[in-house]
């Protein structure tokens, strides 16, 4: 069978990025995802957002939900300290695996720890398996329909503590109106939300999420 669209997005990024040079990858990963096909990373506009949390808040400890083909691990960790610990969670085995290989094309392998997993099974293992006592920083980019689910895991799991950021991606594109709700209403956070578009054109945006502890 023929390679699927994120193994061309992989081969695009080994033949014209520079190894060793994160901010070359993400170029590559937006250039092809501009020119050739569409693919549902992060993207720059709401990847310069993304910067800019990271930038302020100067996490030790963070978790990804979603890793996909490491676009958004690659252009976090690139901003972070150097001993800081990030763990990214994808389910699908393919992706995971181009995730692996650009996240090594970008040199960023020693400051990523990939896990192959299903969030709602390792999110209660964190603390025990990965030595993680909470997280300064949480991004949530997998299924719409299990953000809600999973920052409440991470709340029972004691994994947030005061001053936490949980930025959730897709708010308004395709969507996670119960997440919305309950992080803007239930009282534990410090909610606001920040528009970007997907491809230039259509309106979607983040939530950023200060955990009050
Ligand atoms: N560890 C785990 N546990 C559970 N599920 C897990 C997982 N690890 C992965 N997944 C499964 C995630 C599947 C991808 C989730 N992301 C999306 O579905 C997504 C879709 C769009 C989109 C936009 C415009 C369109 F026209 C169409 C689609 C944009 C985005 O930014 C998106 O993040
Ligand atoms: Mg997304």
């Amino acid at each position: 069978s023929d390679m699927s669209k994120e193994r061309r997005v992989l081969q695009y990024v080994l033949q014209t990025a520079s190894r060793g040079d994160p901010d070359s990858v993400l170029a590559a990963v937006d250039k092809y995802g501009r020119e050739k096909e569409w693919n549902m990373s992060v993207g720059d506009e709401k990847g310069a957002i993304l910067d800019r949390f990271v930038k302020e808040r100067a996490p030790q400890t963070m978790l990804e939900l979603g890793t996909y083909m490491g676009y958004s691990a690659v252009r976090m960790v690139r901003l972070l300290p150097q001993g800081a610990k990030f763990i990214t969670v994808e389910v699908n085995q393919d992706n995971a695996a181009v995730a692996k290989e650009i996240i090594a094309f970008a040199g960023l392998q020693d400051r990523i720890i990939q896990v192959l997993a299903e969030t709602a099974e390792v999110i209660p293992q964190l603390k025990s398996k990965f030595n993680v006592e909470s997280f300064d920083m949480v991004f949530i980019d997998h299924w719409k329909d299990f953000y809600l689910r999973d920052i409440k895991l991470l709340e029972q799991n004691k994994l947030l503590r005061k001053g936490t950021v949980v930025v959730a991606d897709n708010i308004i594109f395709p969507g996670a109106p119960d997440y919305a709700d309950y992080v803007r209403t239930c009282g534990k956070y410090e909610s606001t939300f920040h528009e970007g578009k997907i491809n230039g054109k259509k309106p979607d945006g983040m939530e950023k999420s200060v955990y009050r502890g």
